[in-house]
């Protein structure tokens, strides 16, 4: 069985596709014969009563995904590597179940436009089960290179082992009107006009909430014409970035232990092109970790940023759960002499942190941030926020749909909390990072702004905190992105408390 899929959205070429509706010449109209197709048997030819498990693995095992994440709301990237252990998939089938849960899963608001277009009712009115098999199949049509003809049969075989003919009939029928026009052809048509509506035109092509277009639009301010290459890169499935624990591994052994390549920016960065690196021999020893090269430059940006007086080695993660900056912190701490506590109110999470800082020098405090009872005079306090994880969606298949613009206040408030707790947790001459995986304006530099009226502190040029990275713009804090530097969307600001 051949199945070759055209590669995602945001890797034909950042930026210059012009209006998603019409890029040209990737849809699936040319998918219509042969070539990349899958061999699959004609109907009459198959066994009377086969299980789909047997039949199609891949399939079967990305629609227990979607299933997951819309009934118990599950997270994809947790359900998935579980699921494939359990089924013992590997292989070409792990390749394709993976590219089809995420790749269902992010594409959700586009996918559901056309299947209800299709379908001739809302999706709210289409059972969930059914829904599931319908989006796994408009995605296979749209956005990958599986013959048209492969993945109809297949989502109708799915259909009917599990809901009987009468289901499988209405999936055959939905999906060959989705399989009528290629992709383009179904943003021309049902995605806002771009003259009336360029947000929300450029966001239904690339299967974003209008809301999370605007968000990053704003933030990208005067370069907002790069809107269309921020949603491109992150549609597209991310390169895995490890880190290799500074005193373990550089990055030039990781990256030959692992055939990976050495990071841009964080000198403890190796890019992996795909796999799963919890297999990787570096990985499971705990010499290397998974973690965005972004979320590696905000840890290293703490232990650079300059104070006033003697740096005393007492350093403070105020958000440190699951513990990857902790990792590093810990690492950078036992080679300068330093000791970092590390605050989470997460029992489990906390859990986490003690897993990965294991050996370092690190203590782990389960507790509230806002009211850690911990004694003030810090050198440097990091404040990675909790926050609505904007700037992390490549990374986490389903969020874009979960998340709501409501979610912004409750967790700005706690956010400009927590950062007022550092402040007074850190001495005066000392340093906090106050970082977010989210570019949205609300959780950034109006945050840093509030700060900075309410207790006086002094807005540090973050951008010297990350030497060689380009392209950060006029202000003082750091928004890196995804299409200028391949990381996720964090910010981040160093602020210091006057003497
Ligand atoms: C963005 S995550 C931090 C990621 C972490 N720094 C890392 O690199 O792995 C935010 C964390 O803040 C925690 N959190 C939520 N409310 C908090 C509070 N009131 N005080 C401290 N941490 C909090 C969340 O449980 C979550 O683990």
């Amino acid at each position: 069985m051949t199945e070759s899929r055209r590669p995602a959205r945001g890797q034909r070429g950042q930026g210059s596709q012009g209006s998603p509706g019409n890029r040209g010449g990737q849809g699936n109209r040319g998918n219509q014969g042969k070539q990349g197709g899958e061999n699959v048997r004609p109907r009459q030819a198959r066994r009377p009563d086969p299980t789909v498990t047997e039949l199609d693995p891949a399939r079967a095992a990305a629609r227990d995904v979607l299933r997951a994440v819309r009934e118990r709301d599950a997270y994809a990237n947790l359900v998935l590597p579980g699921l494939l252990r359990e089924r013992k998939m590997d292989g070409r089938d792990a390749a394709l179940a993976t590219e089809l849960a995420y790749g269902a899963s992010r594409a959700r608001g586009l996918l559901d436009a056309v299947i209800s277009d299709g379908a001739g009712r809302p999706v709210e009115e289409i059972d969930g089960p059914l829904l599931d098999v319908l989006r796994l199949g408009a995605y296979q049509l749209l956005r990958t290179r599986i013959a048209p003809h492969a993945a109809v049969a297949t989502s109708v075989d799915l259909a009917r082992t599990e809901m009987g003919d009468g289901r499988a009939g209405f999936v055959n029928a939905v999906l060959r009107r989705v399989a009528e026009r290629t992709e383009e052809e179904w943003v021309a048509r049902l995605a806002p006009p771009a003259t009336a509506d360029p947000v929300g035109h450029l966001a239904f092509g690339y299967a974003h909430p209008t809301w999370i277009a605007q968000a990053f639009a704003d933030a990208l301010g005067p370069d907002a014409g790069e809107l269309e290459a921020v949603l491109a890169a992150d549609d597209a499935r991310p390169v895995v970035h490890l880190v290799a624990r500074p005193g373990e591994i550089s990055a030039d052994e990781l990256a030959t232990a692992t055939g990976g390549e050495v990071g841009r920016y964080s000198p403890y960065a190796v890019y992996l092109d795909g796999g799963d690196p919890g297999q990787l021999d570096a990985v499971r020893e705990g010499l290397a970790g998974v973690q965005d090269e972004g979320s590696q430059l905000v840890a290293r940006a703490l232990t650079r940023a300059p104070l006033v007086g003697d740096d005393a080695g007492r350093w403070l993660d105020l958000c440190a759960g699951p513990g990857g900056k902790a990792a590093l912190l810990g690492a950078l701490a036992d080679i300068e002499g330093a000791r970092v506590d590390a605050v989470e109110p997460a029992e489990h999470r906390a859990d986490l942190v003690r897993k990965t800082t294991r050996g370092l020098p690190v203590d782990v405090h389960v507790a509230d941030g806002r009211e850690s009872g911990l004694t003030p005079g810090y050198d440097r306090v990091l404040v990675d926020a909790p926050c609505t994880g904007l700037g992390a969606l490549r990374r986490r298949p389903e969020a874009r749909w979960r998340r709501q613009p409501s979610d912004v206040a409750g967790l700005v408030k706690l956010q400009r909390e927590l950062l007022a707790a550092a402040i007074e947790l850190v001495r005066p001459g000392g340093v906090v990072l106050y970082s977010t995986c989210s570019p949205h304006l609300s959780e950034t530099v109006a945050v840093v702004a509030d700060a900075v009226r309410r207790y006086g502190v002094t807005p540090l040029d973050t951008r010297e905190l990350v030497p060689g990275v380009p392209d950060l713009g006029d202000g003082l804090g750091v928004q890196l992105w995804p299409h200028r530097h391949g990381t996720d969307a964090m910010f981040m600001a160093a602020l210091r408390k006057p003497e």
